[in-house]
């Protein structure tokens, strides 16, 4: 996950690759709160790890249902609907398939059980309304305090002084969101010893296909719900969850959205976009995406569990569609009209201002940004692609929605007009609440020029600090980092082990063309073995100043650098980053400090690990070093023309990483 400010997304061009789908948030959240409730164990395959589902687990916990994680899978010991724990404050983020649900059940408890419970959230869940759950629980005769604003959470849910009615239809208003039903149905169950419990339905139902989900999955936990079109449901009497021991939860139709949007768009030219966990077998309403996006022009194959996508009609098709159906992938929609001939109108989409945000007035605010034409009203949108695009800084509302198919404008190259500019997206950890690896799963599948994959070089004498400056920028930024001095220490170690002396340039060259490296994390691997620490050794570090002084050498090791280039970005630090290897680099940086101060970090540093060292000798190395360095035919060490020059002997790291990000956002177009 990228927890950084922002993350900047260069212009993309194509897209080809498999994507296996994170666990679905509706039916994950519904599938902890059946399984708490329901006598016994469940085991839960696939779950959904994400804020949202964490909220839940948490809940559960607090309520003293059993949860435990057992590899990948989630083992859920029920209350059985006897109450545990007679008190607990739940925080529930800002999942509203926790919050609703929970309320629903919860009430019901405290009610009939003499609890008291609290349940909160983020302040944009205490915008978010309630009051249409909280009228129909009233209604049976549950105790329910608004605790800040009427209609909306926080709640607490208390005890009840009389037996809660069953007797007469729960009635509830349907035309907010369906989540309220959905929370009745899965909590009433709980009461439904004395009779049958009938709940009617106020107003058109909206976002219905949710209520297919829940019935589905309360069939799977044994309870059976009667059914008069969308108006009218009956809970039989005597309705009792019971767990189906083993459940596995399927990939996020939603989350899929962005993929087979991503395929109509840029898997042109033979490519194809696979995406795994989620096909025409769904039970999920945002398997219909898949109509939406074919009537833009998209070529969808399906089957159960995997969709795959191709570009069909280019440039995409305008649509106008009554999106009711599919709320939340509808917002893809609007952004594959940047993509389409024509204004796309999407329609009957209310809900979507009482969402993670005002998704309409955010969804024009932004697209507007990248230069669409947009009109708005009060439960519609359309969207017309933009004549000239702009570089734009997309602001996401702390919703995830809005982070992740803003992602996809960084195809402009693409569009008709074509653009060629990046798109920021602001506070990229949004995605956190259904898809925490969004943007890696996506960067694994798209292609971009080399050319417009940013790069920042950083280069330096021995212990002048530029690998701990580099590898703080390419956090800061999210890109990727190369420590290109690994790879002449991974040539000296690997020629060590293979018996290839320091003179043999041919086999030295051999050595360095056959490496097997693999970077992860902080982590360096060769050949299968962790060799982080072994690459620090001294006398690796001096045999690699030797073997970096062939050419041949040198230039094996380039195309493995050239190919670090990758969206979204490359920090690389060594000694020729910004002079051989990256001379078109967007930003170089040349880091020194004094010898004392470089020999005293390099002491440091050592000490640290319980390698003993002398610093003066330590001195002595690093100034024969700087002299080979510099002195060497090929690619000496030294400043590039265009190279900021940077003495960092009296700074801290904090000041070298702000002093860098500043340069390098001076360069941006934001
Ligand atoms: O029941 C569910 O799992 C959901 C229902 C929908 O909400 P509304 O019914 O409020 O539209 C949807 O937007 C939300 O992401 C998940
Ligand atoms: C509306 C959404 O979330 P919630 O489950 O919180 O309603 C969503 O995920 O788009």
């Amino acid at each position: 996950m990228f927890s950084i400010p922002f993350l900047t997304v260069p212009p993309l061009r194509a897209a080809r690759g498999t994507v296996r789908l994170p666990g679905s948030k509706s039916i994950s959240n519904r599938v902890l709160l059946l399984a708490g409730l329901s006598e016994g164990t469940t085991v839960v395959r696939d779950l959904l790890d994400s804020d949202d589902t964490r909220v839940m687990l948490d809940a559960l916990r607090a309520l003293g249902c059993g949860v435990a994680a057992q590899g990948p899978d989630w083992h859920i010991t029920g209350l059985g609907g006897q109450l545990s724990t007679k008190t607990a404050d739940l925080f529930l983020g800002n999942a509203g398939t926790a919050m609703r649900p929970l309320t629903a059940a919860l009430a019901v408890l405290a009610a009939t059980q003499q609890g008291t419970f609290e349940l909160k959230g983020i302040p944009r869940m205490h915008e978010r309304p309630i009051g249409d759950l909280v009228d129909a629980l009233r209604q049976l005769g549950c105790p329910i305090d608004y605790l800040g604003n009427e209609g909306y959470p926080p709640l607490r849910l208390r005890p009840g002084s009389a037996p809660l009615d069953t007797s007469a239809p729960i009635r509830v208003r349907g035309d907010v969101s369906s989540q309220f039903l959905t929370a009745l149905l899965l909590g009433l169950p709980l009461v439904s010893d004395a009779g049958p419990v009938t709940i009617e339905v106020e107003g058109e139902l909206t976002s219905k296909p949710y209520i297919e989900i829940t019935l589905n999955l309360l069939a799977r936990f044994g309870i059976l719900v009667r059914r008069d079109g969308w108006a009218r449901f009956t809970i039989p009497q005597g309705s009792r969850y019971r767990s189906p021991g083993d459940i596995h939860v399927e990939g996020d139709a939603s989350s899929a959205s962005y993929f087979v949007a991503l395929g109509a768009i840029a898997a042109h030219g033979g490519r194809a976009v696979r995406i795994e966990g989620v096909g025409d077998d769904s039970i999920q309403g945002d398997i219909r995406f898949v109509d939406a996006a074919r009537a833009m022009g998209a070529d969808v194959t399906s089957g159960p569990g995997w969709l795959e996508v191709r570009r069909g009609a280019w440039p995409l098709k305008a649509i106008d569609l009554d999106c009711n159906h599919i709320p939340d992938a509808a917002m893809t929609l609007a952004v594959m009209a940047l993509f389409a001939e024509g204004t796309t109108r999407l329609t009957n989409i209310a809900s979507w201002r009482v969402k993670e945000t005002d998704r309409i007035a955010a969804m024009a605010t932004e697209l507007r940004k990248l230069g669409a034409r947009v009109v708005e009203g009060a439960d519609f949108i359309e969207v017309a692609a933009p004549e000239r695009w702009s570089a734009a800084s997309i602001h996401t509302y702390d919703d995830h929605r809005i982070a992740m198919c803003f992602s996809l404008a960084a195809f402009n190259p693409l569009a008709r007009p074509a653009g060629h500019v990046p798109v920021r997206i602001l506070d990229p950890r949004c995605v956190g609440k259904t898809f925490p690896d969004y943007f890696e799963a996506l960067f694994d599948v798209v292609e971009a020029d080399s050319a417009d994959v940013p790069v920042l070089t950083i280069d330096g004498p021995t212990a002048s600090g530029k690998g701990t400056l580099a590898s703080a920028v390419a956090i800061a930024l999210g890109y990727h980092f190369l420590d290109s001095g690994a790879l002449y220490r991974a040539t000296a170690l690997a020629a060590m082990q293979a018996g290839v002396t320091d003179t043999d340039e041919a086999g030295l060259a051999r050595v360095a063309a056959g490496l097997q490296l693999k970077f992860t994390g902080h982590q360096i691997w060769l050949a299968g073995v962790e060799v982080s620490d072994d690459l620090r050794q001294e006398h690796v570090g001096a045999m690699a100043s030797r073997v970096s002084t062939f050419p041949s050498v040198r230039d094996a090791l380039k195309a493995l650098q050239l190919s670090h280039r990758r969206v979204p970005g490359l920090v690389a630090d060594g000694r020729d980053m910004g002079t051989v290897i990256f001379p078109g680099a967007d930003l170089k940086v040349f880091v020194t400090a004094s010898a004392a101060v470089r020999a005293e970090r390099r002491h440091k540093q050592l000490i640290s690990k319980g390698i003993p060292a002398n610093i003066d000798s330590l001195r002595a190395d690093l100034e024969a070093r700087d002299l080979r360095d510099q002195s060497r035919t090929v690619a000496p060490l030294k400043p590039a023309e265009d190279a900021k020059l940077f003495d960092n002997s009296q700074l801290t790291v904090d000041q070298c990483v702000a002093q860098v990000l500043e340069w390098w956002e001076a360069k941006q177009a934001f």
